[in-house]
C-alpha cells in the first residue's frame, strides 16, 4: 500500500488505502484485529481475515486486480440481474462500477452500527448506464465488522423513477476452505433447487447434508434464513444467515470448469465454495419510492459446529 489516510475518526478503525493500481480500499479493523478490506470501484468485499489472520473469504491466485472489473473472490454484489439471462453483463453491472463513500446515509435502524466498524456506500447509475438499464435507482451498501469478528452487508436498493423496476440480487460470497472434499453444507436438505447445470430445471435435493465431488451450480429456493458450511479439516464453520434474501445459490466450477477461467488457478477449485444469500427465482419488483433491504451476516466458528445456529425460531438480525 503506498498511501493511507483515515476517513473518519470512528470508534473502530476505518482507513482509506491507494495500492499501485489507484485502486480505493476501505479497511475496517474491529479492536481485537479482525478487518475487512473493501474495494470502491466494485463494492465488493475482497478479504475478511479473523483476529489471526486468517483468510476467511477465498481469493484466487491468478486473481486480477483492476478498477471496474470484480476479481475472483471475496463477496461480489451481484444485481440487477444473476446469471446472463437478459442483455446485461453476466451477474449484472453493480460489480464493476464505482461507489463512493456515503458519509450521511439515510438512518439505520440503531442496532446496525451498535459496536461496529462500517462503511456506508452509495452507486447511483450514471447518464450513459440509463442507455441500457433505465431504471432510477439508488443502492445504498452498508458493510460491518462487529467486535466478535461477524461481517454484515446490507443492502437497500431504493426506487427514485416514476416507474416499477425488477431485479435480482445476489451476495456471491467465496468462502475460503481447506479442501471441497472436507466440507458439507446443513439446512439445504430436502429444499427444491434450480439446476443452472440442466437449463434451470427444478429438482429436489435429498435429505442429507450437502458434500461435493463434481461441478455444481445450484439455486436453493425457499431457504431458511441460517445455514453452516462446515469445515472440518480446518476445524472452522462459517454460518450464513440472511434476511429477504429466499435463495441460497452454490458454486464451485470444479476442475474442467476452472481450466476455462482465466483468472482462476486450476486448483483453486478445491479451496473455495460460494455459498450465495440471493434473490434470484422471483425478481424484486420496487414501485415509484419503494425500498427493499437484503442483508447477510457472515459468522466463521472455531473448531465444532454448534447445532444451535440452525435453529428456525432463533432471531437472524
Ligand atoms: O464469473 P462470475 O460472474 O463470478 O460468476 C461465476 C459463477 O457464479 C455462480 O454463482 C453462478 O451460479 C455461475 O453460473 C457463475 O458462472
Amino acid at each position: 500500500m503506498g498511501h493511507s489516510a483515515a476517513v473518519w475518526d470512528h470508534k473502530a478503525a476505518i482507513e482509506l488505502t491507494k495500492d499501485g493500481n489507484g485502486i480505493e480500499q476501505v479497511v475496517l479493523r474491529n479492536p481485537q484485529g479482525a478487518s475487512a478490506r473493501i474495494n470502491l470501484h466494485e463494492g465488493q468485499v475482497i478479504s475478511w481475515q479473523n483476529d489471526r489472520g486468517e483468510e476467511q473469504l477465498f481469493t484466487s491466485r491468478k486473481a486480477i486486480f483492476k478498477p471496474l472489473k470484480a476479481m475472483r473472490g471475496g463477496i461480489t454484489i451481484c444485481s440487477p440481474q444473476f446469471g446472463n439471462s437478459c442483455s446485461l453483463e453476466q451477474n449484472g453491472f453493480a460489480k464493476n462500477k464505482i461507489w463512493t463513500v456515503e458519509d450521511n446515509p439515510l438512518p439505520f435502524h440503531p442496532n446496525d452500527s451498535h459496536g461496529k466498524s462500517f462503511i456506508d456506500l452509495l452507486l447511483k447509475p450514471a447518464e450513459e448506464d440509463l442507455k441500457y438499464w433505465p431504471h432510477g435507482f439508488e443502492f445504498r451498501l452498508r458493510v460491518s465488522l462487529a467486535l466478535d469478528g461477524n461481517l454484515t452487508l446490507k443492502s437497500r436498493i431504493r426506487n427514485i423513477n416514476v416507474k416499477p423496476f425488477s431485479f435480482a440480487f445476489a451476495y456471491h460470497t467465496y468462502l475460503s476452505i481447506s479442501d471441497i472434499s472436507e466440507v458439507r453444507i446443513e439446512g439445504l436438505e430436502t429444499l427444491d433447487y434450480l439446476d443452472n447445470l440442466s437449463q434451470r430445471r427444478r429438482f429436489t435435493e435429498q435429505g442429507d447434508a450437502i458434500t461435493f465431488e463434481s461441478e455444481i451450480d445450484r439455486i436453493y429456493l425457499s431457504s431458511p434464513n441460517c445455514i453452516a458450511v462446515l469445515d472440518h479439516d480446518r476445524k472452522r464453520t462459517y454460518v450464513v444467515r440472511k434476511e429477504g434474501l429466499p435463495d441460497v445459490v452454490v458454486w464451485n466450477p470444479w476442475e474442467k470448469k476452472s481450466k476455462t477461467m482465466a483468472d482462476f488457478g486450476t486448483e483453486d477449485y478445491k479451496k473455495m465454495l460460494c455459498v450465495d444469500a440471493a434473490a434470484v427465482e422471483k425478481n424484486i419488483t420496487l414501485k415509484p419510492g419503494e425500498e427493499w433491504t437484503g442483508c447477510m451476516e457472515l459468522v466463521a466458528i472455531a473448531s465444532s459446529f454448534c447445532s444451535d445456529y440452525l435453529n428456525p425460531k432463533l432471531q437472524c438480525f
